[in-house]
């Protein structure tokens, strides 16, 4: 018998939750139908449940006005592809109401209380938070190295200044010359950078926690795209995992790359 469909809804209607739409639209992600979408700016989430719905496919994707009318819909997944303030709104009561949840945003579980909210409320109701690869990967060494034994890790991000724009340790100069702009743990990394080094989150939970990796950010003139090098050794096994992107898109076939893992007979 042909398994039903897992309904999927999305939380965040930019670049990376377009991903999602291209993979869905291209059947790539034939397990899943999109059902519900929700943006801070309404339009965006109409843009992408139109996405769905001029195609014809068979079901609708309706856009709603608010993260709780999504959590009402109870799909099977929700896909948080916002920021990790959209994370702590929605993961408690979407987990309580029996949806799943896939995220980008996992900066937010950088506070040791609300991840321990985050895993009690989903054991409780029988649901899963699958923290993506992102822009990142070795999700599998790390944990394994660290399962071993006491290790050490760190985490050092290369950027352009242009993408430190917008945040506080940005200043002209860094157009013309290298600068380490950050060095810290990913939960003080996280606070300066909200929604740019929820990879060096996703490692340190991986590993050691938020607090015991040690994560620098280095901005460098004309850098295009991100390099993320993480390095973590232990008393057997020295690894290194360094990627680089060009752009974040990366990110977006990892949440599409996490939905079709969930539904595979043969599971990495
Ligand atoms: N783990 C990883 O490796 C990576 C994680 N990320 C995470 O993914 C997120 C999305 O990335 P990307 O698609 O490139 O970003 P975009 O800015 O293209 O899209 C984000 C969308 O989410 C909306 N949004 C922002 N905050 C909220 C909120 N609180 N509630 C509802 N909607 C919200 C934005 O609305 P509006 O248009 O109104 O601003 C925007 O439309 C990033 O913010 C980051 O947290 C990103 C890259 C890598
Ligand atoms: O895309 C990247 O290089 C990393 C990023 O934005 C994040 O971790 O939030």
């Amino acid at each position: 018998m042909k398994e039903a469909k897992k309904t999927l809804a999305i939380v965040g209607c930019g670049k990376l939750a377009d991903i999602v739409v291209d993979a869905l639209l291209s059947g790539v992600l034939d397990d899943y139908q999109l059902i519900g979408s929700y943006s801070r700016t309404f339009e965006k989430a109409q843009k992408l449940a139109e996405r769905i719905n001029k195609e014809e496919i068979g079901y609708r994707c309706d856009a709603y006005e608010s993260i709780s009318e999504i959590i009402a819909l109870k799909p099977d997944y929700i896909v948080e592809s916002a920021a990790p303030v959209a994370l702590r709104e929605l993961a408690l009561p979407a987990l309580k109401n029996g949806s799943s949840i896939v995220t980008l945003s996992i900066g937010a579980l950088a506070d040791e209380e609300f991840y321990n909210q985050v895993q009690e409320t989903a054991k409780k109701h029988g649901t899963r938070v699958h923290l993506v690869s992102g822009s990142i990967g070795g999700f599998d060494v790390l944990r394994t190295a660290s399962l071993m034994g006491d290790c050490e890790i760190t985490f050092d991000t290369e950027k352009s200044p242009k993408s430190l724009r917008s945040t506080s340790v940005y200043e002209s100069a860094l157009e013309t010359d290298a600068k380490k702009v950050f060095s810290g743990n990913a939960k003080q990394a996280i606070a300066l950078f909200p929604t740019k080094v929820n990879v060096a989150v996703a490692a340190s939970l991986a590993s050691v926690g938020p607090e015991n990796i040690k994560v620098s950010v280095t901005s460098v003139p004309d850098y295009i795209g991100d390099d993320h090098r993480i390095e973590i050794k232990n008393e057997e096994v020295h690894a290194i995992v360094d990627v680089y992107s060009k752009t974040s898109k990366i990110a977006g076939w990892s949440v599409v790359n996490t939905l079709r893992n969930i539904t595979s007979p043969i599971v990495f």
